[in-house]
């Protein structure tokens, strides 16, 4: 089905009001679950919200919790989320690296006791509309296994390093080849994934998302080398936030909260002038785009370019929302 973007707001704040949260937190957390969705990234907005309301309901989140600044090294800042909503908390503290990076040219908050950010893009952009790269990364629950491995021991910890310009250049990536958001959106379409994403039950890679969904074999990108980067992305947000460790809210908690996040904001306008940037970055994505195809019909394309053209389609033509999440949401 096709949903406005307005549909959309005032159902996520219809359930979040319902669970007396209240009504300005409501109506600014609705606004970006509703905002994700419209974006085209399914996966973290629309799709994510009952997971979210779930978490809400056992008491994970505490939606009345503010963040509160523990120390401050400069550029450097540790936070404490206080288990407060995940997304909300996470756009604050990007402000902050930012507001960081315009004092000291780089800006770095940490910040531990937190809750699920949903689309990581998101804090990345945030920064590159503003003119900054934006970096961050989040750890999470245990749900993938370490190269080598048949146990989940490690998180799917997505990296986002985002680049303004026009348009912004983003990479928002999961550690593992699909996020298990990608997985769901895959398999609701009834989509095979366009590469092996994970292990079946026999240890054979395949392509079918519900396997993976289920066993939690899922395949790190890049094997052995997303499995490094997600241990390392986590030992750093760990130690920075004085925070919880994959292993720590795995073994420790009753279920995904109270993890470390990293957001880091870069001045680039006061570097180099905005012309000089402007055809820097126009000759690395000529130069990138117009390498000879593999496929004649399919463009090489470079990672977030898609986005505008997303957002306008959804805006023209209504957001697709898959039935089946829709009815789970109007249920709550
Ligand atoms: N615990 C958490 O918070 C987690 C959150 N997530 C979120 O889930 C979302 C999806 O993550 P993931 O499954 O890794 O996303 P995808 O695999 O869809 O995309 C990952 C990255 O690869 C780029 N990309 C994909 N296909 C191509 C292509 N054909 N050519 C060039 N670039 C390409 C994407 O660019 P583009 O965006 O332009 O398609 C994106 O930057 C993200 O928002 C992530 O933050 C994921 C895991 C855990
Ligand atoms: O992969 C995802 O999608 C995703 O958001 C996670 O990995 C979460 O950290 C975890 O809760 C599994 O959904």
């Amino acid at each position: 089905m096709k949903l406005s973007f307005e549909t959309l707001q005032k159902e996520f704040k219809r359930v979040l009001i319902a669970r007396h949260v209240k009504p300005d937190v409501a109506d600014e957390c609705a606004t970006m679950f509703a905002q994700t969705t419209e974006s085209g990234v399914y996966s973290h907005g629309v799709n994510r919200f009952p997971r979210f309301i779930q978490q809400l309901d056992q008491g994970d989140i505490h939606p009345d919790a503010v963040a509160k600044k523990i120390l401050s090294l400069g550029a450097i800042e540790q936070w404490d989320a206080q288990r407060s909503i995940g997304n909300l908390t996470a756009k604050k503290m990007m402000d902050r690296a930012i507001s960081l990076a315009s004092d000291h040219g780089i800006g770095l908050v940490a910040l531990r006791n937190a809750n699920h950010w949903m689309r990581g893009g998101s804090y990345g952009w945030q920064a590159a509309e503003k003119g900054y790269i934006g970096i961050c990364w989040t750890n999470s629950i245990a749900v993938m296994p370490p190269w080598g491995a048949k146990e989940c021991r490690i998180g799917t910890n997505p990296l986002i390093v985002a680049i303004p310009g026009s348009p912004i250049t983003m990479v928002d990536m999961s550690m593992s080849m699909f996020s298990y958001g990608m997985l769901e959106v895959n398999r609701l379409a009834g989509r095979e994934l366009p590469v092996d994403g994970g292990f079946d039950d026999n240890g054979q890679l395949t392509r079918e998302p519900g396997v993976i969904e289920k066993n939690r074999r899922i395949l790190p990108m890049g094997y052995w080398k997303g499995s490094g980067l997600s241990i390392v992305l986590d030992m750093i947000a760990t130690l920075l936030s004085d925070g919880a460790s994959v292993a720590e809210v795995t073994e420790d908690n009753s279920d995904e909260y109270g993890i470390s996040q990293i957001f880091i904001a870069i001045e680039v306008d006061r570097l180099i002038d905005g012309a000089t940037r402007d055809t820097k970055l126009r000759r690395i994505m000529d130069y990138v785009t117009t390498a000879e195809r593999n496929n004649p019909d399919e463009a090489v394309r470079l990672p977030g370019h898609e986005f505008t053209r997303l957002l306008a389609e959804n805006r023209h033509n209504g957001i697709t929302v898959d039935d089946s999440v829709w009815a789970k949401i109007q249920a709550l």
